[in-house]
């Protein structure tokens, strides 16, 4: 495919999916059974890996493909392919030798090799050190022997593992010479390629309902002392030699590429999860009227109430400033891996840190948003069919998988506090943590100057990182280190969140820095800014007070600044949200359609229940039937 900007990828990528043969036709699946749903989403999840590999695209292409699997469109009760594409293939692609890559990677592409990435277990998710599945080398046999020492050990969680794959990348704890090696990659055939049926020594399973994505197909897998011959340790970064001897990885947490990759993939695709929820939250406020009529015998649209403007308007304006700085991740996480690749680990440091301070900030946010346009719609928000609550579910999902949100903090609040104690390698040129050692920035705050605020977030940050490093430094002197670490842990989960909100801000002032063709674009990307930093101090008046140089007249002024300036947004919410590009097959929503013909889609959707199908259902007798008894 030959190289396109940005919007002419999405247009025409968005036209091969909404368009493809095996996927524009779509069903409702609200009454299908759970195997039925699987049925639909796997068959269109197939379609999609199709469209991929005729379409030969890049990384940066899937990337937009897959954004779909958040919508109501490709697959809408979650992708059982998405950990095969966004975590096996690129861990194969990643941290197997080139010998391995073309041993395999025909059959990926060819579809007959389906994996998952198998890292989790019942007793261990967080705690990846701990992980207790084992692969024991023997020379003799020049095999693994892979062992799940007892039902804590299972594996459980895996997309796609539950009745997809066929193979399984598993994360397992190598021994050899009887030494354990830690935490390494092995590439596990666990059903046989023509029946599926699983292999010997292989138990294998789904694991049940969860709160949202039930077709993402989690599954469980044990192993009694099942081999893998020795070329299938992923053997890029660490080796073992056919006599059991060990080469250790050039980084010793090499094997753990693929997390960072997840998280900004993550990151980047909940913001579509959120312009999608805002798109539908905006179109329904201005179609919905209710309330006292006003002069013109109109009763009002909701949109004009200012609360309701608080609800919705700040999460526009989030879609936009997110979406810059996840993106910014993804081009610097293509960069540092390729420097890796070439054996410069320099950078990996920072991008784990921003990587996983950015998917913890942008999850949480953007589920937040999500919870609260979903309440901007009232009742009919509570409908499966607004799509609010599965976009509610799956952004949600994102604060938990791929390193849950708190722990990943405390990796980000790591590194900063190394950095603010310096002894942490310092920072490279164009860092995201120089301001650390630097004087605070004291441009004075003021109402109404974007710059002002940028400062007093960026005094914010220096302020947690600088003293909770201090605090901990001090409680290091009196008590062992998990003590002082853990009598820390609150403040420095809100210095990594403070650090975050400094580079999510940082890096939209450039976007509105640049010069634009058009002078209006830029008003509005200026107007769009100014929302998010007045709102982001309203969020953490405390903080803003406490190390940011606002005073108690600032924090009042920026209330009335902000809901000043949702007002003046008011009449752009719907160019802006129309903006995302988002056709109505994708959004998939009752209440967010492009027409705004919101009550005639709700009744025709209530047809399809099942249980309207007779006027009296043969399951009201029965059941009643049973109670009289
Ligand atoms: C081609 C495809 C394109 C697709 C585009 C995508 C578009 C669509 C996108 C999304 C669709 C959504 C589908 C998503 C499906 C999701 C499925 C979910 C999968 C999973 O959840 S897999 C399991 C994930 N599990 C975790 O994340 C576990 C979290 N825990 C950890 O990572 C670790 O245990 C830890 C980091 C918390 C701690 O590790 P450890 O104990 O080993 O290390 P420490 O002692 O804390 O630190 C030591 C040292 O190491 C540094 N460190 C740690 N991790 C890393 C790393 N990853 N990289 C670099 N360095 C690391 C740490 O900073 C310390 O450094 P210092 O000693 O301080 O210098
Ligand atoms: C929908 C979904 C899909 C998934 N897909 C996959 C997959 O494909 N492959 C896979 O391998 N895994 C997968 N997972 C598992 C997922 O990665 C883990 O659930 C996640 O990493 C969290 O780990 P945990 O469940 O052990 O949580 P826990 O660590 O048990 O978290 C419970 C609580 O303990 C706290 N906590 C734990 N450790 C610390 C600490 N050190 N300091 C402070 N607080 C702490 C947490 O903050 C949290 O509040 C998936 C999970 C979900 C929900």
């Amino acid at each position: 495919m030959v190289s396109r900007n940005r919007s002419q990828v999405k247009d025409h990528l968005g036209s091969k999916v909404l368009n493809h043969p095996e996927l524009r036709n779509t069903k409702a699946t609200e009454y299908m059974s759970h195997e039925e749903k699987y049925r639909y989403n796997l068959s269109r999840a197939t379609a999609m890996l199709k469209l991929i590999d005729e379409e030969g695209m890049d990384v940066n292409e899937i990337s937009k493909v897959m954004s779909h699997t958040v919508s109501g469109f490709t697959t809408p009760d979650g992708n059982p392919l998405a950990v095969h594409q966004v975590m096996f293939v690129p861990t194969l692609m990643n941290q197997a030798d080139d010998d391995q890559v073309s041993r395999w990677l025909g059959d990926v592409f060819n579809g007959t090799i389906v994996g998952t990435y198998a890292q989790t277990e019942l007793s261990h998710g967080t705690f990846v050190r701990g992980l207790r599945t084992t692969a024991t080398y023997d020379p003799a046999s020049r095999t693994f022997d892979l062992h799940t020492p007892d039902v804590s050990a299972a594996k459980w969680w895996p997309g796609g593992l539950g009745t997809t794959a066929n193979h399984a990348v598993v994360m397992a704890q190598l021994y050899t010479d009887g030494q354990p090696r830690g935490i390494h990659p092995f590439m596990v055939a666990i059903r046989d390629r023509e029946t599926h049926r699983p292999l010997p020594g292989i138990t294998v399973g789904e694991i049940g309902p969860k709160l949202g994505q039930n077709t993402l197909n989690n599954g469980y897998l044990l192993f009694d002392h099942v081999k893998v011959p020795r070329e299938n340790m992923l053997m890029r970064n660490a080796r073992v030699n056919e006599d059991g001897s060990y080469t250790k990885p050039s980084h010793q947490k090499a094997s753990y590429g693929t997390m960072v990759f997840t998280r900004v993939a993550i990151a980047l695709d909940t913001v579509d999860a959120l312009q999608i929820a805002a798109t539908i939250a905006a179109r329904y406020s201005i179609v919905r009227r209710q309330g006292e009529p006003r002069d013109d015998g109109q009763e009002p649209q909701i949109i004009d109430y200012q609360t309701q403007q608080l609800k919705v308007l700040p999460h526009i304006a989030a879609c936009y400033v997110l979406r810059a700085s996840t993106a910014r991740l993804w081009e610097h996480h293509t960069h540092v891996t390729s420097e890796v690749r070439g054996g410069d680990t320099a950078l990996l440091p920072e991008l784990h840190a921003t990587a996983c301070c950015l998917k913890a900030l942008v999850t949480q946010d953007c589920s937040e948003a999500i919870e609260a346009l979903r309440l901007s719609c009232g009742g009919h928000g509570y409908m499966t069919a607004s799509r609010l609550p599965a976009l509610y579910a799956y952004a949600t999902a994102g604060a938990t998988y791929e390193g849950e949100n708190t722990v990943l903090l405390l990796q980000t609040a790591r590194y900063l506090v190394k950095q603010a104690g310096g002894s942490h390698a310092p920072p490279a040129a164009g860092s995201a943590v120089t301001y650390l050692s630097r004087p605070a920035d004291d441009t004075p705050f003021a109402v109404g100057s974007p710059a002002a605020y940028v400062a007093a977030v960026g005094r914010v940050a220096r302020g947690r990182v600088t003293e909770v490093a201090a605090a901990l430094q001090a409680d290091r002197q009196t008590m062992p280190e998990a003590d002082a670490w853990n009598q820390s842990l609150v403040q420095l989960v809100a210095a990594a969140l403070a650090h975050g909100r400094y580079f999510v801000v940082r890096e939209f002032a450039e976007v509105v820095s640049q010069q634009s063709s058009s002078r209006a674009i830029q008003q509005m990307l200026q107007l769009l800014f100014s929302v998010y930093l007045a709102h982001a101090v309203s969020r953490a008046e405390g903080d803003f007070i406490t190390y940011g140089g606002l005073t108690p007249s600032d924090i009042r002024l920026n209330r009335r600044h902000l809901l000043r300036l949702l007002a003046e947004l008011r009449p752009h919410m719907i160019p802006l949200t129309d903006a995302f590009d988002l056709p109505d097959r994708l959004i998939n929503s009752t209440l967010g359609a492009w027409d705004g013909d919101v009550y005639r889609r709700m009744f025709e959707q209530a047809s399809h229940s099942p249980l309207n199908t007779d006027e009296v259902p043969a399951s009201f007798h029965q059941a009643m039937l049973r109670s009289k008894l």
